[in-house]
């Protein structure tokens, strides 16, 4: 897949701005935003900005809130109170005016048309439209543009539907869960064509389960739990945040759990047989230690935390935090 160059520019700001600029307006603003459902609070007092040129993912556990986080974007649910914001303007008014582009997982796809027909009637309907033969050649669905959409693999279905999410130059591009279905090898065409948006000025929002995804292509992370942001940052600043490395070795004599919870610095503390795994906010002095009580570890290894440990580590602490609460 390859990006469609911008071939219109109107609104309230030119796109192609090239990299985030933090100084310039938001392009996207919450603002102590709060939604539930009944009991449930789906989102809970989340205020951010999203600035030009970012690439942004949204992580959280099921039931943390994405999905109507992005609902409340792109204004197809109101908020009970606060404020969301599309370059300053209501979702709706930035929606018209053809500056956000969406790829949602719900809903299905009109299904006795053609692949060509649909990627049309996107194309007739965007403000701000590219050709329709570019739109299909950008999603890598040119050679199946007379195939009915009801006739589509999971994989080809995503790919159509993010063909709607770029039928024109919008400004913003949110995506819902985009690479489910995909194989390998589309996964990673889809993300070459999101650089190439990004490149060009746009700023993308993504829901994603895949963090090693979100550790590739973001260069900010939004961490959500139980409706509240718990962290934003960097892929490094979150792994660094939530307790920075992990321990692992042998006791062959045996563990005693007891005296390895004593050890400084300790953020997390798993003993399964002779086998030890620890998370530390401070290796070196942990290590010093567990020699300094005269233990002898056996194949010693101290490695960085993922961004899927650090996940675990965040939202693990952010549900004892809520426990200790209550
Ligand atoms: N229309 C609705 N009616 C009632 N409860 C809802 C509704 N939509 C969402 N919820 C609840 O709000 C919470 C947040 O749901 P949401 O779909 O936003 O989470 P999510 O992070 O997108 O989850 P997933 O990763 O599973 O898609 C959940 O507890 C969910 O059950």
């Amino acid at each position: 897949m390859t990006a469609p160059a911008v071939s219109t520019q109107t609104g309230d700001g030119p796109a192609g701005d090239g990299p985030a600029d933090p100084t310039a307006a938001p392009v996207v603003s919450f603002t102590d935003v709060n939604k539930s459902f009944g009991a449930v609070r789906a989102v809970a007092d989340l205020s951010l900005a999203l600035h030009p040129g970012e690439t942004v993912a949204l992580l959280g556990p099921n039931g943390a809130g994405k999905s109507t986080a992005l609902d409340l974007l792109l204004g197809l649910k109101n908020p009970d109170r606060g404020e969301v914001r599309i370059f300053g303007a209501t979702p709706a008014k930035a929606i018209a005016r053809g500056r956000v582009g969406a790829m949602l997982q719900s809903g299905g796809l009109m299904e006795e048309v053609t692949v060509r027909e649909l990627v049309g009637l996107a194309c007739d309907l965007h403000p701000r439209a590219y050709p329709v033969d570019q739109v299909l050649a950008a999603s890598d669905l040119a050679g199946i543009g007379d195939r009915k959409v009801n006739k589509l693999s999971g994989g080809q279905e995503q790919r159509v539907r993010f063909a709607l999410a770029t039928a024109g130059a919008s400004d913003l591009i949110v995506l819902d869960e985009p690479t489910t279905g995909m194989d390998v090898g589309v996964r990673q065409a889809f993300w070459a064509t999101m650089r190439a948006q990004v490149e060009q000025g746009r700023t993308v929002l993504f829901a994603t389960h895949y963090l090693e995804e979100a550790d590739a292509v973001a260069d900010r992370v939004l961490v959500m739990h139980r409706g509240r942001l718990i962290a934003d940052g960097t892929a490094a600043e979150i792994k660094a945040r939530a307790g920075a490395r992990r321990i692992t070795f042998d006791l062959p004599d045996g563990a005693d759990e007891r005296q390895l919870s004593a050890l400084p610095h300790l953020v997390g503390l798993d003993v399964s047989g002779p086998t030890v795994r620890i998370r530390s906010d401070d290796a070196d002095a942990t290590v010093h230690e567990l020699y300094g009580l005269g233990l002898y570890p056996r194949n010693l290894e101290v490695s960085g935390l993922g961004l899927e440990q650090a996940f675990l580590a965040l939202t693990d602490a952010a549900t004892a935090e809520e426990a200790d609460h209550r």
